[in-house]
């Protein structure tokens, strides 16, 4: 069977296709684009992702509605079937905000938006969207977003950090978030949210394919073929 993925659109994002893209070059199979209003989501799904963007405009909190949104029931359930999800930079937010992550993304510490490539640190390797990367590995993935500080309180990162739910880590301060946490898991494993793009770091022409792997890793953990 073909790999089959979702990409979810909101209004105000702006990721989605270069989110596709990057699925349908790494993955193959089918990408389906999805409107956040659609009740459900296509069966038989291999991979959801949640892009990057301004969804409502980030008006209330970054992610807040889009989090309500009648599509994101249908992502919930699928998430507690063990489908792998993916939330980047606003699908992060949306993740947090629809209670599959732990924690919170507040505005920068700086106040200022940030838009750079930043180096990260893998934390872990056991983790089907990082199974492709070393433990300790430094790659290079782009941000672009004003609310990146992720907090959570201290029993929170303790729990994540014990159990190896920090999937990647900043190198250097970038935001404010607690422990430079870049990127978290779910305690299944199969939902992941991150700040940084990996989707826009697939190719030398952008610069580098650091993200590649991530994706690289989704399909091999699957054993499906592409
Ligand atoms: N690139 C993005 O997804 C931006 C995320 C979010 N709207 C922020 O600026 O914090």
């Amino acid at each position: 069977m073909a790999f089959s993925a979702a990409v979810i659109t909101f209004p105000g994002s702006n990721c989605d296709r270069d989110m596709a893209v990057a699925i349908e070059e790494i993955c193959g199979g089918t990408v389906h684009r999805v409107w956040h209003g659609d009740a459900g989501l296509p069966e038989g799904l291999d991979f959801i992702a949640l892009p990057g963007g301004f969804s409502y405009g980030d008006y209330l909190r970054s992610g807040a509605m889009a989090a309500r949104s009648p599509v994101m029931q249908a992502v919930v359930e699928q998430a507690g079937r063990g489908v792998p999800v993916l939330g980047v930079c606003n699908g992060f937010q949306v993740l947090t905000e629809a209670g599959l992550l732990p924690g919170a993304l507040m505005r920068n510490a700086g106040i200022r938006f940030v838009c750079r490539d930043v180096k990260l640190t893998v934390e872990t390797s056991q983790s089907l969207f990082t199974a492709r990367y070393f433990k300790g590995q430094t790659i290079t993935i782009p941000v672009a977003h004003h609310d990146g500080n992720y907090f959570a309180d201290e029993a929170t990162l303790d729990r994540l950090e014990g159990e190896g739910r920090v999937a990647f880590r900043y190198a250097e301060p970038v935001n404010g978030s607690q422990r430079d946490i870049a990127g978290v898991l779910n305690e299944a494993g199969n939902v992941l949210g991150m700040m940084p793009h990996p989707e826009r770091m697939i190719e030398e022409a952008q610069g580098g394919s650091d993200g590649r792997r991530l994706f690289e890793s989704v399909l091999g953990s699957l054993g499906v073929s592409a």
